[in-house]
């Protein structure tokens, strides 16, 4: 499998065993897959988009007013300068929204899920953007599926494991580069902390995935092909063999950087109670557990969010 694979998600439910098999493998190889069938429309993912837009243009005191300080980035707007890579010298050369699951706030998750902020300038966003939201939950669901099958799971494993999941919406902003001498990337390289990512719109080119050999892999999407990576959560449940795989962002050469670019990653989370137990299916002779030791979802989470400083 020299190429990042791009598998129609149709075929789960009409040629659901070659299906299985096949987007096995591409995860097991890249952990990482372009979906395309996905049924959300491109009038849905341009919407969204669009309000998305609108926010970053707002002027930049008024964007504040939605940043929490203290709050971890978790609801609400991240400026430039804060994220930064693990072990990364420079901070990312983006700003961000992050928008979670509405859950009632006398649940018992409403404590590490805070109730989301809505910027009040543009009506319309918080329709769209949790109409995203919800989509973009309901086709992992389908991608987990398929992944349970493949490791001998049942076909609902996740289900019961992520209906609360603290899963996030992050659509970003990366502003044109204006001189050539920025010592950063667009977004350093990194892995995903949640069980997978799906990418809407990442069709300008910039991400790149790192092969097994180390080579960077440019993966640039059609339109119509949403990006799915495994996260870290994920590749240790499974003991690894679901890899979670390295990606960045990198600044477009020449002209071609004075364009900003614009993405939307959904995080897909486990419930925060979840806990991360190495799967007895996927420990072998030759892959014996890499995680002797559980930590629930919550407890991954926050420990990671320091190493990027968003904690
Ligand atoms: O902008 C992109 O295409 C990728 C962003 C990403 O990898 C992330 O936010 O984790
Ligand atoms: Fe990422």
């Amino acid at each position: 499998m020299s190429q990042i694979p791009t598998l129609d998600i149709r075929r789960f439910e009409t040629d659901r065993d070659a299906f299985v098999a096949e987007i096995g493998a591409a995860y097991r190889e890249w952990g990482f897959a372009g979906i395309r069938g996905h049924g959300i429309s491109n009038d849905q993912i341009d919407a969204s988009y669009d309000v998305f837009k609108r926010f970053f243009a707002l002027p930049e005191d008024v964007k504040r007013k939605y940043h929490v300080a203290g709050g971890g980035g978790a609801r609400g707007y991240t400026p430039f300068g804060i994220e930064t890579a693990k072990g990364a010298q420079y901070h990312d050369l983006k700003e961000f929204w992050h928008v979670g699951r509405e859950i009632p706030r006398d649940s018992k998750y409403a404590d590490v899920m805070p109730a989301n902020l809505w910027p009040n300038e543009i009506p319309e966003f918080r329709s769209l953007a949790y109409g995203l939201y919800q989509s973009l939950d309901s086709l992992g669901s389908r991608v987990l599926s398929a992944l349970a099958l493949h490791i001998g799971l049942p076909e609902s494993y996740f289900a019961d494991k992520t209906d609360f999941g603290n899963s996030i919406l992050r659509p970003i902003h990366y502003p044109p580069i204006t001189s050539d001498d920025v010592p950063n990337v667009r977004a350093g390289a990194h892995e995903d902390i949640n069980l997978i990512t799906l990418l809407v719109g990442a069709s300008a080119e910039g991400l790149e995935v790192r092969s097994r050999k180390g080579d960077w892999v440019p993966f640039t999407a059609d339109a119509d092909t949403i990006v799915v990576n495994i996260g870290d959560m994920l590749q240790r449940l499974t003991n690894h063999v679901y890899p979670s795989t390295t990606h960045r962002v990198v600044n477009p050469k020449g002209d071609k950087a004075r364009q900003p670019r614009y993405s939307t990653p959904f995080f897909l989370h486990p419930n925060p109670d979840f806990l991360i137990d190495v799967l007895p299916s996927t420990i072998t002779m030759d892959n014996p557990s890499r995680y002797p030791e559980a930590i629930t979802a919550q407890g991954y989470l926050e420990e990671r969010l320091r190493e990027i400083k968003l904690k």
